[in-house]
Protein backbone atom coordinates (compact mmCIF):
# COMPACT_ATOMS: atom_id res chain seq x y z
CA UNK A 1 0.00 0.00 0.00
CA UNK A 2 0.75 3.75 -0.92
CA UNK A 3 1.84 4.50 3.01
CA UNK A 4 1.63 1.75 5.76
CA UNK A 5 5.06 2.31 6.19
CA UNK A 6 5.99 2.40 2.47
CA UNK A 7 8.34 5.50 2.65
CA UNK A 8 9.24 4.52 -1.15
CA UNK A 9 5.73 6.19 -2.64
CA UNK A 10 6.85 9.13 -4.81
CA UNK A 11 3.59 10.91 -5.05
CA UNK A 12 5.26 13.41 -7.84
CA UNK A 13 4.14 10.76 -10.74
CA UNK A 14 0.38 10.20 -9.95
CA UNK A 15 -0.04 14.24 -9.60
CA UNK A 16 1.65 14.59 -13.06
CA UNK A 17 -0.24 11.80 -14.76
CA UNK A 18 -2.03 11.94 -17.98
CA UNK A 19 -5.51 9.92 -18.24
CA UNK A 20 -6.07 8.92 -21.86
CA UNK A 21 -9.22 10.78 -23.01
CA UNK A 22 -12.43 8.40 -23.10
CA UNK A 23 -15.58 8.47 -24.82
CA UNK A 24 -19.23 8.55 -23.15
CA UNK A 25 -21.89 7.85 -25.01
CA UNK A 26 -25.68 7.19 -24.13
CA UNK A 27 -28.67 6.99 -25.14
CA UNK A 28 -32.70 8.44 -23.57
CA UNK A 29 -32.78 4.88 -22.36
CA UNK A 30 -29.66 5.44 -19.92
CA UNK A 31 -31.10 8.54 -18.81
CA UNK A 32 -34.17 7.02 -17.71
CA UNK A 33 -32.55 4.43 -15.97
CA UNK A 34 -30.65 7.05 -14.27
CA UNK A 35 -33.27 8.25 -13.16
CA UNK A 36 -35.30 5.66 -11.98
CA UNK A 37 -31.88 4.57 -9.89
CA UNK A 38 -32.22 7.84 -8.24
CA UNK A 39 -35.61 7.56 -6.85
CA UNK A 40 -37.66 9.59 -9.67
CA UNK A 41 -41.10 9.22 -10.30
CA UNK A 42 -40.53 5.87 -6.69
CA UNK A 43 -43.00 7.82 -4.26
CA UNK A 44 -45.81 10.09 -6.95
CA UNK A 45 -45.49 7.56 -9.88
CA UNK A 46 -48.07 10.53 -11.02
CA UNK A 47 -45.87 13.51 -10.40
CA UNK A 48 -45.71 15.58 -13.76
CA UNK A 49 -42.49 17.29 -12.28
CA UNK A 50 -40.57 14.55 -12.16
CA UNK A 51 -42.26 11.97 -15.31
CA UNK A 52 -39.92 14.17 -17.79
CA UNK A 53 -36.98 11.96 -17.08
CA UNK A 54 -37.97 8.71 -17.77
CA UNK A 55 -41.12 9.19 -20.65
CA UNK A 56 -41.46 11.89 -23.25
CA UNK A 57 -44.16 13.75 -21.94
CA UNK A 58 -46.89 15.96 -23.64
CA UNK A 59 -45.87 14.85 -27.14
CA UNK A 60 -42.26 16.62 -25.71
CA UNK A 61 -39.81 14.97 -27.96
CA UNK A 62 -37.20 14.25 -25.79
CA UNK A 63 -36.65 13.35 -22.19
CA UNK A 64 -34.83 15.96 -19.51
CA UNK A 65 -31.88 14.85 -18.09
CA UNK A 66 -31.13 15.34 -14.49
CA UNK A 67 -27.71 17.26 -13.85
CA UNK A 68 -26.73 14.26 -11.51
CA UNK A 69 -26.37 12.00 -14.68
CA UNK A 70 -23.13 13.87 -15.63
CA UNK A 71 -21.67 11.84 -12.70
CA UNK A 72 -21.64 8.90 -14.71
CA UNK A 73 -19.21 10.74 -17.38
CA UNK A 74 -16.64 9.82 -15.31
CA UNK A 75 -16.72 6.42 -14.16
CA UNK A 76 -14.47 5.04 -16.57
CA UNK A 77 -11.63 6.35 -14.88
CA UNK A 78 -11.73 4.31 -11.77
CA UNK A 79 -10.40 1.28 -14.25
CA UNK A 80 -7.53 3.30 -14.17
CA UNK A 81 -7.21 4.32 -10.53
CA UNK A 82 -4.61 0.75 -10.24
CA UNK A 83 -2.63 1.92 -12.81
CA UNK A 84 -1.32 4.89 -10.82
CA UNK A 85 2.50 4.82 -10.86
CA UNK A 86 3.13 3.29 -7.49
CA UNK A 87 0.03 4.34 -5.60
CA UNK A 88 -0.70 0.79 -4.14
CA UNK A 89 -4.07 0.60 -2.04
CA UNK A 90 -6.68 -1.87 -1.68
CA UNK A 91 -9.70 -1.07 -4.47
CA UNK A 92 -12.16 -3.02 -1.18
CA UNK A 93 -11.74 -0.43 1.42
CA UNK A 94 -11.84 2.38 -1.49
CA UNK A 95 -14.64 4.98 -0.61
CA UNK A 96 -16.14 8.12 -2.28
CA UNK A 97 -15.76 11.21 -0.05
CA UNK A 98 -16.41 13.93 -2.30
CA UNK A 99 -18.24 15.17 -5.29
CA UNK A 100 -18.27 18.59 -7.07
CA UNK A 101 -19.94 19.10 -10.34
CA UNK A 102 -20.27 22.31 -12.33
CA UNK A 103 -22.95 22.26 -15.18
CA UNK A 104 -22.27 25.38 -18.12
CA UNK A 105 -25.45 23.84 -20.42
CA UNK A 106 -28.08 21.48 -19.95
CA UNK A 107 -27.25 17.78 -20.59
CA UNK A 108 -29.09 16.52 -23.83
CA UNK A 109 -31.27 13.41 -24.21
CA UNK A 110 -28.73 11.24 -25.64
CA UNK A 111 -25.54 11.73 -26.94
CA UNK A 112 -21.45 10.99 -26.93
CA UNK A 113 -19.10 12.85 -24.57
CA UNK A 114 -15.72 13.43 -24.60
CA UNK A 115 -13.76 13.32 -21.18
CA UNK A 116 -10.41 14.46 -20.31
CA UNK A 117 -9.31 13.76 -16.70
CA UNK A 118 -6.69 14.94 -14.69
CA UNK A 119 -5.49 14.59 -10.66
CA UNK A 120 -6.58 17.62 -8.99
CA UNK A 121 -5.31 16.69 -5.46
CA UNK A 122 -3.29 14.07 -3.24
CA UNK A 123 -3.63 14.14 0.28
CA UNK A 124 -1.71 12.00 2.85
CA UNK A 125 -3.90 11.57 5.81
CA UNK A 126 -1.90 9.05 7.37
CA UNK A 127 -4.84 6.38 8.04
CA UNK A 128 -6.03 7.12 4.14
CA UNK A 129 -5.00 8.78 1.20
CA UNK A 130 -7.54 11.57 -0.43
CA UNK A 131 -7.30 11.04 -4.09
CA UNK A 132 -9.06 13.91 -6.45
CA UNK A 133 -9.96 13.51 -10.04
CA UNK A 134 -11.16 16.26 -12.21
CA UNK A 135 -12.99 15.86 -15.38
CA UNK A 136 -14.05 17.88 -17.79
CA UNK A 137 -16.84 16.85 -20.38
CA UNK A 138 -17.49 18.06 -23.94
CA UNK A 139 -20.05 17.54 -26.80
CA UNK A 140 -18.28 15.33 -28.60
CA UNK A 141 -19.65 16.66 -31.84
CA UNK A 142 -19.96 20.59 -31.50
CA UNK A 143 -16.87 20.45 -28.84
CA UNK A 144 -18.83 21.91 -26.34
CA UNK A 145 -18.07 22.32 -22.88
CA UNK A 146 -20.83 20.78 -20.84
CA UNK A 147 -20.11 20.06 -17.54
CA UNK A 148 -16.75 19.51 -15.00
CA UNK A 149 -17.02 17.00 -12.34
CA UNK A 150 -14.50 16.59 -9.31
CA UNK A 151 -14.57 13.50 -7.02
CA UNK A 152 -12.31 12.57 -4.21
CA UNK A 153 -11.58 8.71 -3.44
CA UNK A 154 -10.98 8.21 0.20
CA UNK A 155 -8.57 5.36 0.15
CA UNK A 156 -8.38 3.86 3.29
CA UNK A 157 -5.31 2.42 4.70
CA UNK A 158 -3.41 3.90 2.12
CA UNK A 159 -1.89 6.97 3.68
CA UNK A 160 1.53 7.70 6.19
CA UNK A 161 3.38 8.24 2.78
CA UNK A 162 5.00 11.63 3.58
CA UNK A 163 8.64 12.07 3.90
CA UNK A 164 8.35 15.57 6.08
CA UNK A 165 6.52 15.78 9.39
CA UNK A 166 4.25 17.90 7.35
CA UNK A 167 1.58 15.49 5.59
CA UNK A 168 1.70 15.87 2.25
CA UNK A 169 -0.84 17.78 0.27
CA UNK A 170 -1.29 18.88 -3.22
CA UNK A 171 -4.07 20.70 -4.77
CA UNK A 172 -4.55 22.16 -8.14
CA UNK A 173 -6.70 24.78 -8.19
CA UNK A 174 -9.59 24.77 -6.48
CA UNK A 175 -9.88 21.74 -4.30
CA UNK A 176 -13.16 21.08 -2.84
CA UNK A 177 -11.61 20.02 0.61
CA UNK A 178 -12.51 22.31 3.07
CA UNK A 179 -14.84 24.13 1.33
CA UNK A 180 -17.94 23.04 2.74
CA UNK A 181 -20.34 25.63 4.45
CA UNK A 182 -21.62 24.84 8.30
CA UNK A 183 -24.66 23.40 8.70
CA UNK A 184 -26.93 26.61 9.60
CA UNK A 185 -28.49 25.87 13.91
CA UNK A 186 -31.64 27.41 12.46
CA UNK A 187 -34.73 25.31 11.22
CA UNK A 188 -34.18 24.01 7.90
CA UNK A 189 -35.86 26.22 4.70
CA UNK A 190 -37.99 22.90 3.87
CA UNK A 191 -37.27 19.36 4.70
CA UNK A 192 -37.95 16.36 2.43
CA UNK A 193 -38.29 13.24 3.01
CA UNK A 194 -38.06 9.56 1.04
CA UNK A 195 -37.69 5.98 1.43
CA UNK A 196 -34.66 3.87 -0.46
CA UNK A 197 -35.95 0.70 -1.75
CA UNK A 198 -33.95 -2.52 -0.51
CA UNK A 199 -33.23 -3.14 -4.23
CA UNK A 200 -32.09 0.51 -4.69
CA UNK A 201 -28.18 -0.02 -4.92
CA UNK A 202 -28.87 -2.98 -7.03
CA UNK A 203 -30.71 -0.55 -9.49
CA UNK A 204 -28.51 2.36 -9.77
CA UNK A 205 -25.50 0.04 -10.45
CA UNK A 206 -27.02 -0.45 -14.11
CA UNK A 207 -26.21 3.03 -14.47
CA UNK A 208 -22.48 1.64 -14.64
CA UNK A 209 -21.00 1.62 -10.96
CA UNK A 210 -20.44 -2.21 -10.99
CA UNK A 211 -18.48 -2.07 -7.74
CA UNK A 212 -19.29 -5.05 -5.91
CA UNK A 213 -19.64 -2.95 -2.45
CA UNK A 214 -23.09 -2.19 -3.76
CA UNK A 215 -23.74 -5.81 -4.36
CA UNK A 216 -22.26 -8.31 -2.89
CA UNK A 217 -22.62 -9.38 0.73
CA UNK A 218 -18.97 -10.94 1.02
CA UNK A 219 -16.60 -7.80 -0.61
CA UNK A 220 -18.95 -6.18 1.91
CA UNK A 221 -18.08 -7.40 4.81
CA UNK A 222 -14.29 -7.50 3.93
CA UNK A 223 -14.98 -3.56 3.67
CA UNK A 224 -16.52 -3.16 7.07
CA UNK A 225 -19.94 -3.40 6.49
CA UNK A 226 -22.41 -5.81 7.72
CA UNK A 227 -24.33 -5.71 4.17
CA UNK A 228 -23.80 -3.96 0.73
CA UNK A 229 -24.45 -0.07 0.77
CA UNK A 230 -25.56 2.16 -1.46
CA UNK A 231 -23.44 4.18 -3.96
CA UNK A 232 -22.64 7.65 -2.85
CA UNK A 233 -24.02 9.05 -5.76
CA UNK A 234 -27.06 7.56 -5.50
CA UNK A 235 -27.96 9.29 -2.31
CA UNK A 236 -26.36 12.52 -3.98
CA UNK A 237 -28.95 12.03 -6.82
CA UNK A 238 -31.82 11.86 -4.17
CA UNK A 239 -30.65 14.87 -2.68
CA UNK A 240 -30.25 17.11 -5.82
CA UNK A 241 -33.68 15.86 -6.55
CA UNK A 242 -34.81 16.92 -3.50
CA UNK A 243 -33.97 20.55 -4.16
CA UNK A 244 -34.76 20.27 -7.72
CA UNK A 245 -38.65 19.48 -6.50
CA UNK A 246 -39.00 21.62 -3.23
CA UNK A 247 -36.54 24.71 -4.30
CA UNK A 248 -36.56 24.89 -7.97
CA UNK A 249 -40.70 24.11 -8.50
CA UNK A 250 -38.81 20.90 -10.58
CA UNK A 251 -36.86 23.08 -12.95
CA UNK A 252 -33.26 20.69 -13.40
CA UNK A 253 -32.01 23.65 -15.16
CA UNK A 254 -31.56 25.73 -12.41
CA UNK A 255 -28.59 23.69 -11.21
CA UNK A 256 -25.20 25.30 -11.62
CA UNK A 257 -23.32 23.65 -9.56
CA UNK A 258 -23.57 20.76 -6.93
CA UNK A 259 -21.34 19.84 -3.60
CA UNK A 260 -21.29 17.20 -1.55
CA UNK A 261 -19.53 15.22 1.00
CA UNK A 262 -20.11 11.54 1.88
CA UNK A 263 -20.08 11.50 5.61
CA UNK A 264 -21.39 7.98 6.41
CA UNK A 265 -22.71 5.00 4.11
CA UNK A 266 -26.44 4.71 3.56
CA UNK A 267 -27.90 1.17 3.55
CA UNK A 268 -30.93 0.33 0.51
CA UNK A 269 -33.79 0.72 2.56
CA UNK A 270 -33.25 3.21 4.41
CA UNK A 271 -35.30 6.55 4.67
CA UNK A 272 -32.89 9.62 3.40
CA UNK A 273 -34.25 12.93 4.91
CA UNK A 274 -33.12 16.10 3.04
CA UNK A 275 -33.26 19.19 5.07
CA UNK A 276 -32.55 22.52 3.27
CA UNK A 277 -31.53 25.92 3.96
CA UNK A 278 -31.78 28.90 1.48
CA UNK A 279 -28.83 31.75 1.16
CA UNK A 280 -29.22 34.02 -1.31
CA UNK A 281 -29.20 31.85 -4.44
CA UNK A 282 -27.14 28.71 -2.56
CA UNK A 283 -29.23 25.96 -1.00
CA UNK A 284 -26.88 24.30 1.84
CA UNK A 285 -28.05 20.70 2.67
CA UNK A 286 -27.73 17.56 4.44
CA UNK A 287 -29.12 13.99 4.21
CA UNK A 288 -29.86 12.10 7.05
CA UNK A 289 -30.92 8.40 7.52
CA UNK A 290 -34.03 8.44 9.51
CA UNK A 291 -33.55 4.84 11.13
CA UNK A 292 -29.95 5.73 12.12
CA UNK A 293 -30.38 9.68 12.78
CA UNK A 294 -27.44 10.02 11.08
CA UNK A 295 -25.98 12.68 8.70
CA UNK A 296 -24.52 10.78 5.88
CA UNK A 297 -24.08 13.63 2.96
CA UNK A 298 -24.21 17.45 3.60
CA UNK A 299 -23.06 20.10 1.30
CA UNK A 300 -24.38 23.10 -1.01
CA UNK A 301 -25.77 23.71 -4.80
CA UNK A 302 -25.40 27.26 -6.27
CA UNK A 303 -28.93 27.68 -8.49
CA UNK A 304 -28.50 30.14 -11.61
CA UNK A 305 -30.97 32.29 -10.06
CA UNK A 306 -33.07 32.46 -7.27
CA UNK A 307 -36.21 30.30 -7.54
CA UNK A 308 -39.51 32.65 -7.88
CA UNK A 309 -41.08 30.08 -5.60
CA UNK A 310 -38.99 31.74 -2.71
C1 LIG B 1 -13.02 7.74 -10.91
C2 LIG B 1 -14.38 7.13 -10.49
C3 LIG B 1 -14.30 6.54 -9.14
C4 LIG B 1 -15.63 6.21 -8.56
C5 LIG B 1 -15.55 6.20 -7.06
C6 LIG B 1 -16.83 5.80 -6.41
C7 LIG B 1 -16.97 4.32 -6.24
C8 LIG B 1 -18.22 3.98 -5.46
O1 LIG B 1 -18.71 2.74 -5.93
C9 LIG B 1 -17.89 3.91 -4.00
C10 LIG B 1 -18.98 4.42 -3.13
O2 LIG B 1 -19.98 4.92 -3.56
S1 LIG B 1 -18.72 4.32 -1.42
C11 LIG B 1 -20.25 4.91 -0.73
C12 LIG B 1 -20.29 6.37 -0.47
N1 LIG B 1 -19.31 6.83 0.49
C13 LIG B 1 -19.40 6.54 1.81
O3 LIG B 1 -20.30 5.84 2.26
C14 LIG B 1 -18.35 7.13 2.72
C15 LIG B 1 -19.00 7.82 3.88
N2 LIG B 1 -17.99 8.49 4.73
C16 LIG B 1 -17.32 7.83 5.69
O4 LIG B 1 -17.54 6.65 5.94
C17 LIG B 1 -16.28 8.62 6.45
O5 LIG B 1 -16.54 9.99 6.30
C18 LIG B 1 -14.83 8.35 5.96
C19 LIG B 1 -14.49 6.88 6.22
C20 LIG B 1 -14.70 8.66 4.48
C21 LIG B 1 -13.88 9.24 6.73
O6 LIG B 1 -14.11 9.05 8.10
P1 LIG B 1 -12.89 9.06 9.12
O7 LIG B 1 -11.91 8.00 8.74
O8 LIG B 1 -13.48 9.00 10.49
O9 LIG B 1 -12.24 10.45 8.80
P2 LIG B 1 -11.84 11.62 9.81
O10 LIG B 1 -10.97 11.07 10.91
O11 LIG B 1 -13.06 12.37 10.21
O12 LIG B 1 -10.98 12.56 8.87
C22 LIG B 1 -9.69 12.15 8.41
C23 LIG B 1 -9.25 13.12 7.35
O13 LIG B 1 -9.95 12.83 6.13
C24 LIG B 1 -10.75 13.94 5.72
N3 LIG B 1 -12.05 13.40 5.34
C25 LIG B 1 -12.97 12.93 6.19
N4 LIG B 1 -14.06 12.52 5.49
C26 LIG B 1 -13.80 12.77 4.18
C27 LIG B 1 -14.56 12.60 3.01
N5 LIG B 1 -15.80 12.10 3.02
N6 LIG B 1 -14.00 12.99 1.84
C28 LIG B 1 -12.76 13.52 1.79
N7 LIG B 1 -11.99 13.72 2.90
C29 LIG B 1 -12.52 13.34 4.08
C30 LIG B 1 -10.87 14.84 6.94
O14 LIG B 1 -11.03 16.19 6.55
C31 LIG B 1 -9.59 14.56 7.66
O15 LIG B 1 -8.56 15.35 7.09
P3 LIG B 1 -7.81 16.45 8.02
O16 LIG B 1 -7.23 15.66 9.14
O17 LIG B 1 -6.81 17.05 7.11
O18 LIG B 1 -8.91 17.38 8.45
Amino acid sequence: MAGSGNSEFDPEPVISHKFPESLYTYTERDAALYALGVGACAKDAIDDKELKYVYHQDGQEFIQVLPTFSTLFSLGVSSQLEQLPGLQFDPRLLLHGQQYIEIYKPLPSHGCILNKASIAGLHDKGKATVLEIEIVSYEKESGERLCMNRLAIYLRGAGGFSKSSQPYSYSRNRSNQSTFPKIPKSQPFVVYEECTHASQALLYRLSGDYNPLHSDPMFAEIAGFSRPILHGLCTLGFAVRAIIKCICRGDQNMIKSISGRFLLHVYPGETLITEMWVAGSRVIYQVKVKERNRAVLSGFVDLNRLSSSL
